[in-house]
């Protein structure tokens, strides 16, 4: 896990090592700068580069950056969006000013500045400080960077970028970025994802005492090797209840993800039909049918007593009969370790039952999201992040907002997972999800953990599946079948 810190908290941030910890700016842009150039210099012998340097301290950067390459044999030349600039910026600009490597970027000298051959691109117009989309010469200036065939290495965030959101319609498309200290959420969350390239986190200044941030990228997780004197009891006793007729397939793709993370037993509580697949195609589970119904379950909560479970998984293609209900209000009432998906979302959502006792993980995809939450998809799409930790803090769960890049929050902390595969947009994989977090819970580990490790693991196999099968091809029982491998 590493932390990530918004816009916001990287100024607060600087500020800090530069009030407190009595760091001079200009030393923070200089180490940042020495980033930029390692990262050029570890590509590219010295070369021509073009730095694009914007009204702020990112463009100082920028500038920094091109005296440093100067000294090392690069041949630079600047376009500049501005020459007032903030004291430290101003400062490194003032190398060049008796130079003729600067060109003041303008409607007229757009097409000069850019006809330059080049082997990088150094964007250093927008960082952190963007306060509105890029448009006008900004926007000109972006479209020109992303036309060029250089390289293009973004300094702090591609131009046009939210640090916050990820948000920016008018944005640089970088082949580097360049961080300082910490990743942005908007590195990591769509668009800005597709436009960050490889990111670098470089570290600028010291860590100690910094001001406390909340959001972390899980980038690793892994499960701590299982000691030799243990049983299957050690492991958890994880009841899952899903399949209807006609999706016995959800059940025993949560069954299986269930076995492949390790669930010590595992148990399908399940209608008569669905009984009947499972017991057919899954040896290494038990399937009980309950409630009567033959098509669905329709059983009342009673059967949670007998099934003695360490953690429940509820909802893969339970269908939508309302007999189910009662069932799923005594799960999302429990306060055992549970993990709620799909059709057990859709069904609690529809009858307005959206009261859940302590340790519940919920994983929705932003449409079941809206569902629940009553959120426009449009809010959901634009304010993941926000949108999620307050229905998490409002309903005392642990939120799982699925997509390319899935967040989970508990609404005081947050992490982003950005483990995946395109080829994992399609059916079956939610389910596989479900068990894994259920297996994950049912081993003890806290809703949170759970939540973003299925997540991580998922991705991760998802990854290795794509890497052997390709972008179309794997399946959700490819899922289960990468899982630790
Ligand atoms: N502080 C430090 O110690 C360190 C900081 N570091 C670096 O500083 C960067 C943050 O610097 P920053 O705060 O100066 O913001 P920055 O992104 O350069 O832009 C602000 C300028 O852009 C303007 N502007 C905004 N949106 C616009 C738009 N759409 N179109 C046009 N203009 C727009 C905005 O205008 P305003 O909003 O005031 O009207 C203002 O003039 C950070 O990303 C990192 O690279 C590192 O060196 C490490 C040490
Ligand atoms: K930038």
């Amino acid at each position: 896990m590493q932390f990530l810190a918004t816009p916001a908290q990287a100024a607060q941030i600087d500020r800090y090592m530069i009030e407190t910890l009595e760091i001079p700016g200009l030393l923070l842009m200089e180490q940042a700068a020495t980033a930029i150039f390692h990262e050029i210099a570890a590509l590219f012998p010295p070369c021509r580069v073009l730095l694009v340097a914007g009204s702020g301290n990112n463009g100082g950067d920028a500038w920094a950056a091109a005296r440093i390459l100067l000294t090392h044999g690069y041949d630079v030349a600047i376009g500049a969006a501005s020459l007032t600039l903030p004291p430290d910026a101003d400062a490194n600009m003032r190398y060049f000013s008796h130079t003729s490597r600067i060109t003041l970027l303008t409607p007229d000298t757009l097409d000069s500045f850019f006809s330059r051959d080049a082997a990088v691109i150094v964007d250093g117009l927008l960082g952190t400080g963007l306060s509105r989309p890029a448009s006008g010469l900004y926007g000109e200036i972006i479209r020109r960077i992303n036309a060029h065939p250089a390289k293009v290495v973004s300094v702090d965030i591609p131009s046009g970028i939210s640090g916050e959101t990820g948000a920016g319609q008018t944005a640089v498309t970088a082949d580097i970025t360049v961080t300082f200290q910490y990743a942005k959420p908007g590195h990591l969350l769509f668009p800005g994802r597709s436009h960050t390239g490889r990111l670098v986190v470089a570290k600028i200044g010291p860590e100690a005492g910094r001001p406390p941030l909340h959001l972390q990228w899980a980038d690793t997780f892994s499960l701590p090797p299982r000691a030799a004197d243990t049983n299957k009891g050690t492991y958890g006793r994880l009841a899952i209840f899903a399949g209807s007729r006609g999706m016995a397939g959800a059940a025993a793709l949560a069954a299986r993800g269930a076995l492949a993370a390790g669930a010590g037993l595992t148990t399908v509580y399940t209608c008569e039909y669905v009984q009947d697949v499972l017991q057919h195609t899954l040896s290494s589970v038990t399937a009980q049918a309950i409630g009567g119904n033959p098509a669905y379950i329709a059983a009342e909560g009673s059967v949670l007593e007998n099934c003695q479970a360490r953690a429940y998984a509820a909802g893969p293609g339970l269908g939508q009969h309302a007999e189910t209900l009662p069932l799923l209000r005594s799960i999302a009432q429990s306060s055992l370790p549970k993990v709620l998906d799909a059709d057990g979302l859709n069904l609690l959502a529809a009858d307005g039952s959206l009261s859940f006792g302590a340790n519940t993980v919920l994983t929705p995809h932003p449409k079941e999201f809206s569902r629940l939450s009553g959120c426009s998809m449009e809010d959901i799409l634009s304010s993941p992040l926000d949108t999620a930790g307050a229905f998490a803090k409002q309903h005392g769960v642990v939120l799982l907002l699925k997509g390319a890049t899935t967040i989970v929050s508990d609404g005081a902390k947050a992490c982003l997972v950005t483990a995946g595969a395109p080829s994992m947009a399609k059916g079956g994989s939610g389910d596989v999800l479900t068990g894994v977090i259920g297996a994950l819970l049912a081993q003890g580990l806290s809703p949170f953990m759970a939540a973003y490790g299925g997540a991580y693991l998922c991705g991760k196999a998802g990854e290795t599946a794509a890497a052997r099968k390709g972008d179309y091809a794997p399946t959700a029982e490819d899922t289960v079948y990468f899982l630790g491998r």
